[in-house]
């Protein structure tokens, strides 16, 4: 807890990175970035900003309700509902002055959430829509295609096309990596083919006593890369690799945060460290963000890619498997604390 009063550094050299930019050029600023902080900021990604702020709007409404319908959609941690509604965090024992939403990718069905690693089995998970918003499951802007010989209204679904757009950038990110760790740009494609990504809307309400709780307590992603988008309230805070010094990660328009996961660190070999991180509140205005995991699918067997490993640079993780790590932190939470949750350090050569 001592942390949360450490004084941020004022110096602020973290990296926005423009994607318009030539590829070869992008690429090494993603080299660089990855290796100094293991996270960037990129703009002109891509990602519709009519869409984002239409998603961004229905997330305000819904956050908006009295708490007891939002209740109605409470997540139940360790069982086979675990997105949704909430409080507390997955394998965290604190608290964060937060409450949030999870919600998964359409496609996503089944992913192995059991911590025990003999068990092989997949678990088809549940997960519901809120009624209201309605534009939170459905955009209101419909989308209107007109040929000569028919009218299609197409009607997406809020979460649902905001996850295909961060899906989307997400493959675009991650090939860009794999380009700057050296390597084919569809190398690391093939283990997000029935990936396990979600999404979660946060809100941190004023608090109080900002200077005695955190939104997000420090912590790294487990995943393969995050896009994190926060609103102007900022307060998000990056912990600079080579020093230790937490460093704010200023708001900047239209925007999204990208950071290294626990499983870049595999891949790359810890050439590339996941990003510590977390985010503090404030007094006088709530905050939002969105962050979405992008991550394996749960039969991936993690470890360091082997064109990166070699004689004078051993692999520096075991081989694991994904499913159970995440698995893991889905089941080690307030209600097991008994549970050892997984982590990179239960792999480490
Ligand atoms: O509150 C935030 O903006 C950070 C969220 C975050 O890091 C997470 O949910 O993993
Ligand atoms: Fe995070």
């Amino acid at each position: 807890m001592a942390d949360c009063f450490a004084v941020s550094t004022q110096a602020n050299d973290f990296p926005v990175i423009d994607l318009s930019g030539s590829i070869a050029a992008v690429v090494a600023e993603i080299a660089d970035a990855c290796e100094k902080w293991g996270a960037f900021q990129v703009v002109n990604h891509g990602m519709p900003l009519e869409l984002h702020a239409k998603f961004e709007l229905a997330m305000k409404k819904f956050f908006a309700q009295p708490t007891d319908e939002k209740r109605k959609l409470r997540k139940d941690i360790g069982g086979v509902k675990p997105y949704d509604y909430g409080y507390e965090e997955f394998a965290k024992n604190v608290n964060d002055w937060k409450e949030v939403f999870d919600f998964p990718l359409e496609k996503q069905t089944a992913t192995s959430m059991s911590y025990d690693l003999e068990d092989t089995t997949a678990r088809e998970l549940i997960h519901s829509w809120p009624e209201y918003p309605s534009d939170f499951r459905y955009l209101s802007s419909i989308l209107i295609h007109l040929s000569i010989f028919f009218l299609t209204i197409l009607r997406m679904e809020a979460c649902v096309q905001y996850g295909q757009e961060m899906e989307k950038l997400s493959f675009k990110l991650m090939e860009l990596i794999s380009l700057s760790l050296g390597l084919p740009r569809q190398r690391l494609n093939g283990f997000f083919k029935d990936h396990t990504s979600m999404g979660r809307l946060i809100h941190c309400p004023p608090c109080p006593t900002p200077q005695l709780v955190l939104g997000t307590h420090e912590h790294t992603d487990v995943g393969a890369l995050t896009i994190l988008s926060q609103d102007s309230a900022g307060g998000l805070e990056a912990k600079r690799t080579f020093d230790g010094k937490w460093i704010p990660v200023k708001f900047v328009p239209d925007a999204y945060v990208i950071n290294m996961g626990d499983m870049l660190e595999v891949w790359s070999n810890k050439k590339y460290v996941s990003l510590v991180h977390r985010a503090k509140v404030n007094s006088e205005r709530e905050r939002f963000s969105i962050p979405f995991f992008f991550n394996p699918a749960y039969y991936v067997v993690m470890e360091p890619i082997e064109e990166l490993t070699n004689e004078q640079n051993p692999a520096k993780y075991r081989a694991f498997n994904w499913g159970k790590y995440y698995g893991s932190r889905k089941y080690g939470n307030f209600k097991n604390p008994e549970i050892d949750v997984l982590r990179l350090k239960h792999f480490k050569v």
